[in-house]
């Protein structure tokens, strides 16, 4: 179900939602940590998500061992540059990797810029290593309010070059874009593209809030327009794209089942809604699964997944050139 004649992208995928297990269990003996857990085996269920979770703050709660052993800076390189590695693995001809620096940075207070530029160096020697084209997404983590969430920008704009866009990600339902205004204005001045994870938790209007007031050219998740006839006019109008991850979705709970989706609509809609992974290894897949088994749940017929595939390259943060580079490469 994937065209292999056509460039695959995922633009929703979280560096620091991607740290492998064998990696948490090295960097914990490394910086000797007390893990719950010695063996891959036995660390899994602290990692990984086993079964659904009842809400997105205690999926979220899965992620936390992974940056929790980045000892230092090079343990942040170590993980962005086996990141690149997973994406090429993972068959990613283009990936748009975000992470949130300073949710890297806190539990062993490393610089937030520090943090930015370590995983500038290992994208940029696993882009070496591996031939994937990627991007960096910073992200604000909401769910440690507005002064980390400056810090962070902070940490961004000091490495403006080497970062494409920004994101505000984590507890959507505690911490509103609303009080992120500010942040959103300084971002957009400096030329960062925006994407907004919005309408996972929360509904509709904070969709809209993203895109009116945070300036979002295309929405995290977006689950919720569903209840909204005209944001979905809306975002099909304007182009705005939606970063579907199928699996994340049922896993947060976000929808009862992949049956129960409304990606298969947004894309009868017209809306440019894309399929990714959201944070592989935390939560046991890879993008060839949301192509071939969750889209497939989800009611998708192979010409609504190539359409989806296309929609990547259509609303990735690229300019027309590198499009149609990357397009000619793959077809080649
Ligand atoms: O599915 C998601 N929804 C909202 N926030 C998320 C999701 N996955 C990860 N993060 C958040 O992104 C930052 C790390 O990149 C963290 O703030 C994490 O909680
Ligand atoms: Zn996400």
């Amino acid at each position: 179900m994937i065209d292999p004649k056509l460039p695959l992208t995922d633009i929703h995928r979280h560096l620091d939602g991607n740290i492998r297990a064998q990696t948490i269990l090295d960097l914990g003996r490394q910086f000797n940590l007390a893990l719950p857990a010695t063996t891959l085996e036995t660390l899994r269920p602290h990692v990984q998500v086993t079964r659904n979770e009842p809400d997105l703050v205690s999926f979220l709660q899965k992620l936390d061992w992974g940056v929790k052993v980045l000892g230092d800076l090079d343990a942040c390189r170590r993980v962005a540059l086996e990141n690149v590695e997973d994406a090429a693995r993972a068959g990613i001809h283009y990936a748009e990797l975000r992470f949130s620096p300073g949710y890297m940075a806190m539990t062993h207070q490393l610089p937030i810029a520090g943090v930015v530029e370590a995983v500038i160096d290992g994208v940029r020697a696993g882009v070496q290593q591996h031939g994937v084209q990627v991007n960096l997404i910073g992200i604000m983590s909401r769910t440690f309010g507005e002064e980390a969430c400056l810090r962070e920008l902070e940490g961004l704009l000091a490495h403006r070059d080497a970062i494409t866009a920004v994101d505000l990600a984590g507890d959507e339902l505690g911490f509103p874009g609303s009080e992120f205004l500010s942040h959103f204005n300084r971002a957009r001045d400096a030329g960062f593209r925006v994407t907004v994870h919005a309408g996972e938790a929360a509904g509709p209007e904070s969709i809209w809030q993203a895109i009116r007031e945070l300036g979002a050219e295309r929405i995290g998740h977006g689950v919720k327009a569903i209840e909204d006839r005209a944001l979905m006019d809306f975002l099909a109008e304007q182009r705005i794209g939606i970063e579907s991850c199928l699996t994340s979705n049922v896993q947060t709970s976000t929808v009862s089942a992949l049956a129960k989706h409304p990606l298969k609509t947004f894309l009868q809609h017209g809306i440019l809604a894309t399929l990714n992974t959201d944070d592989p290894a935390v939560q046991g897949i890879e993008l060839a699964h949301e192509y071939t088994v969750a889209a497939v749940e989800a009611g998708l017929s192979a010409a609504e997944v190539r359409q989806a595939q296309e929609n990547g390259l259509t609303i990735a943060f690229l300019s027309d050139a590198e499009k149609s580079a990357l397009r000619q490469r793959v077809a080649a």
